[in-house]
């Protein structure tokens, strides 16, 4: 809550509104704070506006106890509305003004009491001891019992496990995210395994889907076309100030389920909550925010409770235009240290914005880079299970996207590094099919920018079954988007060729994943070293039962952030995602390698967060691209001592 304590601003300027405050709640009040509802959604209003805010407010508190009809009319409808103030004893004057009278929405209020409870970060709901309930006028809000944090996650845990349907159990989160903020975070953290799939994959797709009907409460900003020429305000009108990472969308390739428009803002709020969770960024620096220019999605331009912008897709300058604004006005009022993750743009956009802004800003783009570090750290891991180096397996994408391209690209350049060869040569390894099938040279002229790189010398191939056969990976890596596309024939192909195929499913959420586990381990007769994007439980098969592990840039987004906070990186490089790489594969035990697992389990995040930052950051320290000096002795005792912990404080 928004507080002046003592201030004499508030003393001259408030001294009639406290005095009738006072009267109206019959209580003494030792720091009033004043909110002015129109500035800011949670109570925060931006300092900057406050005096002005105030004195139009007490304006009209004066003119709207005695309305008079010469003032302006907004109303301009046809439509029938009433010209009489209602209200008796209308002390603020807000019944009094009639409808045809433009308002101020303003609250005035103490930084305790019900508004407190209101704050979703501040509130403790149950668990405020006695002392606080005294000092902070909560007498009589609450129910007489105390309750420890832990009781409340007991009890919410066991609320969340009474809905059956998974869009529920999200809502339930995203309300409680809303209500208590540390509660939220105390609850993901402790049970992180259980509540990943409900605020992330595969659950947050279907929230998208559904986030038109869903839509409660802002949880980032969103900056459309209307805002053009005008996004620095809308920068500001946010009610933190002090933001240290950004997750930003436009919406258009949301998971693997397409253009979903305005609506992709479940993405860029769920990726900052695990930001949080797990990787300890205060939640107070997160921002998510989603650009809206249009969509091309038929059903969400067709849908009543669509909320974005009801219009097809800008592109070329027009979408530059409002991106290269947005750019620009995040790095004046944030400065050069905060962190931009691109996330869920389409390829044609992706990585000409990641090249453009990779030179300026903090940036990087998740999809391409972050997903490229977590499945080389799964790659690094399953050469224990799989035997050999790198450079001795050869790999089969199915998809030549931003996934697909960005992981081709980090395994050639670890190839590179550990070979001594040229990166050119290590791509060689690396082949790729895409819709058209194997991508070769006589392709070349048709494709992709970001394609060519992987255009080898070979006959067409027109199926992935096909390419299996002829290119014979020992890998093979599903970034298509495309769900249930490793059929039963291909990864029998697979295991005819391997005695352990390497098998990963990227594509998310579930829907879209190329197979499932199940259907890898029973169609590899329980051979394949297995991972996927979005979670699958454990499969019994031939008796035994087979846990697959999670390929999902959520291992490393968030200890890659925090790296590059705690540094002061001001750039992100290639370097940095292999140690991030390095970093989690060394976090597998050999007890994990026993079950088949090539990554560690998420029940474990945050220390590994911390070893990640600390990588991370000493890769910044090392290229010369970290501010923050001079550099800490223990990096990982520094990374966890920076950590957001969710535990309540006192208040006094
Ligand atoms: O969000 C996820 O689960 C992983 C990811 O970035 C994507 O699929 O686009
Ligand atoms: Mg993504």
């Amino acid at each position: 809550m928004f507080s002046l304590n003592g201030s004499s601003f508030l003393n001259n300027s408030l001294s009639g509104v406290s005095k009738s405050l006072t009267q109206s709640t019959q209580r003494k009040i030792s720091a009033p704070s004043v909110v002015v509802a129109s500035v800011s959604s949670n109570g925060r209003p931006a300092d900057r506006n406050v005096s002005v805010l105030m004195e139009n407010t007490l304006k009209e508190m004066r003119e709207n106890a005695a309305p008079s009809s010469s003032s302006s009319s907004p109303v301009t409808e046809k439509e029938s509305k009433s010209t009489v103030g209602g209200g008796v004893e209308d002390v603020y004057g807000e019944d009094t003004a009639t409808e045809d009278q433009y308002i101020t929405p303003w609250t005035v209020t103490v930084a305790s009491g019900y508004p407190l409870l209101r704050d979703p970060h501040y509130n403790k709901g149950l668990a405020f001891g006695e002392k606080e309930r005294d000092a902070h006028f909560l007498r009589g809000l609450l129910p007489p019992v105390v309750v420890s944090q832990a009781l409340q996650v007991k009890k919410m845990m066991a609320n969340m496990r009474q809905y059956q349907v998974p869009l529920q159990r999200y809502m339930a989160m995203m309300d409680l995210q809303e209500r208590n903020e540390r509660l939220f975070y105390k609850l993901l953290i402790e049970n992180v395994e259980e509540l990943l799939p409900v605020v992330y994959t595969p659950t947050v797709g279907e929230a998208c889907q559904k986030y038109g009907s869903i839509f409660r409460q802002p949880q980032g900003l969103f900056i459309s076309l209307k805002e053009k020429g005008r996004i620095l305000e809308v920068l500001r009108n946010w009610p933190e100030k002090k933001i240290q990472v950004i997750v930003v969308t436009d919406g258009e390739r949301i998971l693997g389920l397409g253009d979903l428009g305005c609506q992709g803002m479940g993405i860029p709020v769920g990726k900052l909550s695990l930001y949080s969770a797990l990787g300890g960024i205060r939640p107070s620096a997160c921002l998510p925010v989603t650009i809206d220019v249009g969509t091309n999605n038929e059903q969400l331009l067709n849908d009543e409770f669509y909320i974005g912008l009801r219009r097809r897709r800008a592109t070329g300058q027009e979408y530059a235009e409002l991106l290269d604004e947005f750019m620009t006005a995040v790095k004046q009022n944030y400065g050069e240290k905060v962190l931009i993750q691109f996330e869920d743009f389409a390829n044609h956009n992706a990585f000409d914005l990641l090249a453009k802004y990779g030179t300026t800003h903090l940036v990087f783009n998740d999809d391409i880079q972050g997903t490229a570090s977590v499945v080389l750290a799964g790659l690094i891991t399953a050469l224990n299970l799989v035997g050999g180096t790198l450079s001795d397996h050869r790999f089969l994408f199915l998809g030549a996207g931003e996934a697909g391209t960005g992981i081709a690209e980090l395994i050639a350049l670890e190839i590179s590094k550990q070979t001594n060869i040229p990166v050119e040569e290590a791509r060689k390894k690396i082949w790729l099919v895409d819709s058209k099938g194997l991508i070769v040279k006589s392709r070349v002229e048709s494709l992709q920018h970001f394609k060519r790189p992987w255009a080898h010398e070979h006959e067409p191939v027109t199926t992935l079954l096909d390419a299996v056969k002829t290119i014979k990976p020992t890998i093979l890596i599903g970034s298509s988007g495309a769900g249930r596309t490793f059929t039963k024939e291909v990864i029998e192909a697979m295991t005819a060729l391997n005695e352990k195929p390497v098998i990963l499913a990227l594509s998310n959420p579930t829907s879209q994943s190329e197979c499932t586990a199940e259907e890898a381990y029973t169609w590899s007769e329980g051979r394949a070293i297995f991972a996927s994007g979005s979670p699958f439980s454990p499969v019994e098969y031939n008796g035994e039962f087979y846990a697959s592990g999670q390929a999902n840039n959520a291992y490393i987004f968030p200890g890659l952030g925090l790296g590059l906070i705690i540094s002061g990186a001001i750039r992100v490089h290639d370097d940095m995602l292999l140690a991030a790489s390095e970093a989690l594969a060394e976090q597998v035990s050999q007890e994990n390698l026993d079950k088949g697992l090539i990554y560690p389990p998420f029940s474990n995040i945050r220390k590994i967060s911390a070893q990640i930052a600390a990588r991370v950051a000493a890769k910044a320290y090392e290229l010369g691209l970290a501010t923050r000096l001079p550099q800490p002795e223990n990096l990982v005792k520094h990374a966890e001592s920076c950590m957001y912990s969710p535990n309540y404080r006192n208040y006094r």
